[in-house]
């Protein structure tokens, strides 16, 4: 491939960082398609073992008790389950969901009135609750611990604290960002749930089973291909598979292989590791213009035509978790396997800058 047209592509490109396609955010596409392919119980959910088997410890006892079930913090990035988490928690016990989220709740008082209208083992999923304001968390506190709240009547001097006894219930949390959570709310959830980003096999058979709900057929090696460029995130591994499966509607029977995923995510720029346009962008500059680095990172950003921001928030946090770039002290290097995935050699072992090596697979065959 041409390599200079991978990084001046038009800005409307699918990989453009608003409308990214390996984005681990929901689109507006996703949220239309979620509902149909989350899965209904926990022994639909594929992976994340550990908290699957702790949560069904948590919800048995509380079902062999009869009793509501205590609050379950979940806590992971974008795109992991924790939505689909909830509702499975809310099925397992056969209880209704009420769904908000903490920049909804603006006012103590929104929270009141839906707390007060609970019904009782009723399971309430606050999402983003660590972007709650402040008078709410603290009426939360309460809730969660006595199951009572102050509700404030009138204003000024005159004011009287009305308490008000709930019914039990359970507090699912939700957050991307579990450090950001004070340390006495975090400390009243019975059961924190961390979600880990998830192996490829696992992705694997997440492709397979979205597959078959969609009435995709795929092969093996297909559904292993889309599963290892989804950046271990099963919402990134479905909407993969949405885009491979027009693409083999339109170019092929329709069936996807793995010749077929390939062909498909190539057109997207989604390459073998699951980095897009920009991704690449940033490591080419890091690695051709400045050697490897270190190079500070507004050089970066201007040296990729971004904001610091998009380079920053967007790129890097992907390329540091895959090992391809590392933040020093001193500015953004790449590391060996930087040179390795766009098939450059180091500057010490060409002899010169940025030298090519050998056939660099990036999109595979
Ligand atoms: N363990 C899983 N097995 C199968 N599908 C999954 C699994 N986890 C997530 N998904 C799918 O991935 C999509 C995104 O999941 P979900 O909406 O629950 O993520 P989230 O953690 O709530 O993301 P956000 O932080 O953006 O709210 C859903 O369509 C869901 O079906
Ligand atoms: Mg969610």
């Amino acid at each position: 491939m041409n390599w200079d047209d991978s990084t001046t592509g038009p800005d409307d490109a699918p990989t453009a960082p608003g409308g990214r396609l390996v984005g681990s955010f929901a689109d507006g596409e996703d949220q239309a398609v979620e509902a149909a392919l989350r899965p209904k119980s926990l022994d639909e959910f594929v992976g994340q073992e550990r908290v699957r088997e702790q949560l069904d410890l948590v919800l048995r006892a509380a079902r062999a008790r009869g009793a509501t079930a205590d609050h379950v913090l979940l806590s992971g990035a974008p795109g992991l389950g924790k939505t689909t988490l909830s509702m499975i928690i809310a099925a397992e016990m056969q209880a209704p969901i009420r769904i908000t989220s903490g920049p909804a709740i603006q006012h103590a008082g929104d929270l009141a009135a839906i707390l007060s209208s609970l019904q009782e083992g009723e399971v309430l999923f606050l999402d983003e609750i660590h972007r709650m304001s402040r008078p709410a968390e603290e009426m939360l506190y309460m809730a969660m611990e006595d199951f009572r709240v102050d509700v404030i009547v009138g204003k000024g001097p005159g004011a009287t604290a009305i308490p008000l006894e709930l019914p039990p219930f359970t507090l699912v949390g939700a957050t991307t960002r579990a450090g950001l959570l004070p340390p006495p709310l975090r400390d009243r959830f019975g059961f924190t749930a961390h979600m880990e980003f998830y192996d490829p096999a696992e992705l694997q058979r997440v492709v397979h089973r979205s597959a078959l709900l969609l009435d995709v057929e795929i092969d093996t090696d297909g559904a292993a291909e889309i599963a290892g460029r989804s950046r271990g995130t099963p919402r990134i591994a479905n909407r993969l598979l949405r885009r491979v499966r027009d693409y083999a509607q339109v170019k092929v029977d329709g069936r996807i292989t793995r010749e077929v995923a390939c062909a498909a995510l190539r057109v997207y720029e989604v390459d073998s590791r699951g980095l897009d346009r920009l991704d690449r962008a940033v490591l080419e500059a890091l690695l051709k213009l400045f050697a490897g680095g270190p190079v500070g990172l507004s050089t970066l950003a201007v040296a990729v035509g971004e904001e610091r921001e998009t380079v920053e928030e967007v790129a890097e946090p992907f390329l540091v978790r895959e090992g391809l770039l590392a933040r020093t002290p001193r500015g953004r290097i790449a590391t060996p396997a930087a040179w390795a995935h766009l098939g450059l050699v180091p500057p010490q072992a060409a002899g010169g800058p940025g030298g090519r090596a050998g056939q660099g697979g990036l999109f595979g065959p």
